[in-house]
């Protein structure tokens, strides 16, 4: 889950400068996702992302480079194995993207909070485009169990990360 984890830190800690949405507005009114999603972040916060995968599956695999190893727990290639992390890393950005633009049509300003939704949006984002990258891949890693652990530790870290986000002025909501 460390690939879907970084990205958002990583967003906030590097984000800013032009928005997603070219500050164009809907006929509702409201921002398309607002001044909270940019270019920088999204880059930034998947390529962190990316290279914190990678980096692990070195570390998984004893230390060899990982362009002469084959990972069976990643997928059969070396290939597979980064589409698995990428899938991971922006994914969980497109679900933090895509609460942002439901938030907007709420009414909601940036920043403001929607419990629960927060707390999973980047794990649901980075879930979904996995399981579209590699069925077999989610499957067999992903057991029920795991997803229930994952589902209700993920609120608990998000609320601690971003409290130190906010206690170190990097987050300008503790939530
Ligand atoms: C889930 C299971 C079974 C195991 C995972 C355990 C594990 C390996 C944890 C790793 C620690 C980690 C990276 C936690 C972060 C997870 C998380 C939910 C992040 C969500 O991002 C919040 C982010 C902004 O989110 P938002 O856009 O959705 O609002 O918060 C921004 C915070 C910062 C910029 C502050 C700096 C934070 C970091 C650099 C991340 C490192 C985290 C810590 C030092 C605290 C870890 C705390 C505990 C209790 C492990
Ligand atoms: N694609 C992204 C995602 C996040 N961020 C940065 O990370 C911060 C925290 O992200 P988040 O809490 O998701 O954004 P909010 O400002 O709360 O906006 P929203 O109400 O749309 O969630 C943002 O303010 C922004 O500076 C970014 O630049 N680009
Ligand atoms: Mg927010």
């Amino acid at each position: 889950m460390l690939p879907a984890y970084i990205p958002s830190p990583a967003a906030s800690l590097f984000g800013g400068g032009k928005p997603l949405d070219f500050n164009v507005t809907l006929k509702d009114g409201e921002r398309v996702f607002g001044d909270g999603k940019t270019f920088r972040g999204l880059f930034a916060g998947t390529i962190i992302g990316l290279f914190i995968g990678i980096a692990q599956m070195v570390l998984v695999s004893g230390g060899y480079s990982p362009f002469d190893i084959q990972l069976p727990k990643f997928g059969s290639s070396f290939i597979g194995s980064i589409l698995v992390i990428f899938s991971l890393s922006f994914g969980s950005l497109l679900g933090d993207l895509f609460m942002s633009f439901l938030k907007r049509r709420l009414k909601l300003k940036r920043g403001a909070p929607l419990p629960v939704i927060d707390q999973l949006d980047f794990v649901l984002g980075a879930w979904l485009l996995v399981y579209l990258a590699s069925p077999v891949w989610f499957i067999s890693n992903f057991t029920y169990k795991i997803i229930l652990i994952i589902l209700i530790l993920t609120p608990l870290l998000h609320i601690v990360t971003n409290v130190i986000g906010y206690l170190i002025g990097v987050k300008k909501e503790p939530w």
